[in-house]
Formats: C-alpha cells, sequence, structure tokens
C-alpha cells in the first residue's frame, strides 16, 4: 500500500525530518507540504528543503494546495497552525491526520477531539516506540509503588523550544496519573518557585531544562524517604519521532473518524 502524505511545517525540524524519511521509503508518497505565508520556505522544492534531490513540489502556504492529492495529513507545527488546517481540511478529501504539535491548552484539545468526528486522528506528545513503552512501565510503577513514593517528571529539551512541559512528560505524568487512578488534573504540581510550601501529598511535580541541541530527555523519579527509582528515555536523534509518525499514517490511512494514541498505533 502507498499513502499519499503532505507535511504541515515543511521547512521545520520536524518537517524536515518527515519528509527525508517518507523519501527513504517507497510505502510513502509526498503530495505537497505548507509553510506560513512569510516564510522564507515558500516556494522552495520540499526534497530540497529536507536536504535531498527535489521533488517537483513547492511548500505552499494553502492547506488547500498541499493536501489537493494526499491521504494523510501529518502535522508538526503549533497549536494555532493546526487547528487552523484540521479546520480547511474539512473542505479537502485528506481522511487522516498525524498530529505531533503540543503545547494545546485544553480549549484547543478539545477543538482536535472535535475535528475527530470528521476524520481519524492519531495524536500524540511523543511518536518514538521508547517513549510509548515507557508509559506503559510508569503506569505499572506507579500503580505498584503507593503514595508514600513522589512522582517526580523531569524534562530536557533544545534552547528552541517554545512549550513547557513538554508533551511527553505530560504523557508521561498521565500515565503515572492513571497507575493511581488519579486525575493529573486535579494532582499535578506546576513549576516551582519562590516560598512554595511543604510537597503536597500525592502530587505529580514537573521540572523543565532548556539548552543548546538536547532532542528530548524524560525522568520519571519515584522517590521515597529511603530509595530513588527512575525510569529514562533520551532521543538521540528526532528521526525517532519521523519514522513513528509515518507508521502512524500507514496505520490511520484506513481507519474510521475518531481520536487515536501511537498505544494504539503500536498495539500496546
Ligand atoms: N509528538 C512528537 O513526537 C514530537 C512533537 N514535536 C512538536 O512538534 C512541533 C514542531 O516542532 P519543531 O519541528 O521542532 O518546530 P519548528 O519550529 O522547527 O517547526 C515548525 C514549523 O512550522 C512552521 N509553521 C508555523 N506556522 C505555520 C503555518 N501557519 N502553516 C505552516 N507552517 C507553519 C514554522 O515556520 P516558522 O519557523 O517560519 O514559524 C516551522 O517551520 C512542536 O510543538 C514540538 O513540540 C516535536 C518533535 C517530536
Ligand atoms: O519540541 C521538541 O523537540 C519535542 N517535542 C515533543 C515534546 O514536547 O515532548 C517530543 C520530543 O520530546 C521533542
Amino acid at each position: 500500500m502507498t499513502v499519499s502524505i503532505a507535511v504541515a511545517g515543511a521547512a521545520g525540524r520536524m518537517g524536515r525530518a518527515i519528509i527525508a524519511a517518507a523519501a527513504a521509503d517507497n510505502r510513502f508518497r509526498l503530495a505537497g507540504g505548507t509553510e506560513r505565508t512569510d516564510s522564507h520556505a515558500l516556494g522552495m522544492d520540499l526534497g530540497a528543503l529536507a536536504g535531498g534531490d527535489g521533488f517537483g513540489i513547492a511548500a505552499a502556504d494553502s492547506v488547500h494546495t498541499a493536501a489537493t492529492s494526499a491521504d494523510v495529513w501529518l502535522d508538526f507545527t503549533t497549536p494555532e497552525a493546526t487547528l487552523d488546517a484540521l479546520d480547511a481540511l474539512a473542505s479537502t478529501q485528506v481522511k487522516a491526520a498525524v498530529i505531533g504539535t503540543t503545547g494545546l491548552s485544553a480549549e484547543q484539545e478539545a477543538r482536535v477531539a472535535d475535528a475527530a468526528k470528521r476524520i481519524a486522528i492519531v495524536r500524540s506528545g511523543n511518536f518514538s516506540l521508547g517513549v510509548n513503552l515507557l508509559a506503559g512501565l510508569v503506569r505499572q510503577a506507579a500503580a505498584k509503588l503507593g503514595q508514600g513514593w513522589d512522582i517526580e517528571i523531569t524534562e530536557a529539551h533544545h534552547r528552541r523550544k517554545v512549550d513547557a512541559p513538554s508533551g511527553t512528560a505530560l504523557l508521561l505524568g498521565e500515565a503515572a496519573a492513571q497507575g493511581r487512578d488519579v486525575s493529573l488534573d486535579n494532582t499535578r504540581l506546576k513549576l516551582r518557585e519562590g516560598i512554595t510550601g511543604e510537597r503536597p501529598d500525592g502530587g505529580i511535580g514537573f521540572s523543565a531544562i532548556r539548552g543548546g541541541g538536547i532532542v528530548g530527555d524524560h525522568d520519571v523519579a519515584f522517590v521515597s524517604e529511603r530509595e530513588i527509582v527512575t525510569l529514562s528515555h533520551r532521543a538521540l536523534d528526532r528521526a525517532v519521532f519521523a519514522d513513528g509518525a509515518l507508521a502512524a499514517a500507514l496505520w490511520v490511512a484506513d481507519k474510521p473518524p475518531g481520536l487515536y494514541s501511537m498505544q494504539d498505533v503500536l498495539g500496546l
């Protein structure tokens, strides 16, 4: 089966990684890609943007143009761009999307869920196999270790990342909350500063580091008075997210409308 894909944010770090991975895999045909209206990359060849041979397809600023002959929309951009694209896709033939954009508000997440009533959407804060496997281990550890173990999630990313905590940290926090059978909204401890008071019992804490070119590191520490268990993941190359996103595109291409996770894609 060959799946035709359109890549939003084609000149971005993830856009370029997805185009490069798809170009090397004959299960995919690149149908189009977008960039912002005032982007220097508009009109540039998608293959060249990804550092390879030209495809004869230029980056467009219109979702309709990029999606003309696409089956699946892949979007790793900004929350606003992703939601605008989902709205525009309603008047195209595209019936499936893979959404990796992070930093969405609760209201923006609800709009993605709404779009999933029309098309099949795989959405994940992290498309790597390792992180999705780790989420299962975190759920298990949180279920087995009692409330006496404080849960602290630390993430580190490159200096250009604009949102915190990362989508992955939140995904791992959700897994920990599920393991404890509590809601993350009610237990989440946001960034600490000043006279914070003592740590509340049962809280799930988050901390973020930003620097240089870190691709994405995540630690989930279970801390008791006497010992610490830490579950970790380190991404060494963002190609791992691109490969996962393409696996999700293949999986979702023939699925009915609905909101799916990477756990669904991987059968975890
Ligand atoms: N779920 C996962 O596994 C992963 C998720 N991500 C997430 O993906 C997102 C993108 O990350 P990354 O690639 O590093 O970021 P980049 O900033 O490198 O890429 C985003 C691209 O989208 C472009 N863009 C912005 N607005 C529009 C628009 N309206 N239409 C079309 N293109 C637009 C940007 O253009 P310009 O620069 O000109 O504004 C940029 O080229 C982030 O939210 C990140 O957290 C990243 C890695 C893995
Ligand atoms: O912005 C990034 O780079 C990444 N974003 C995702 C996140 O927010 O967790 C996934 C990965 O960690 C890289």
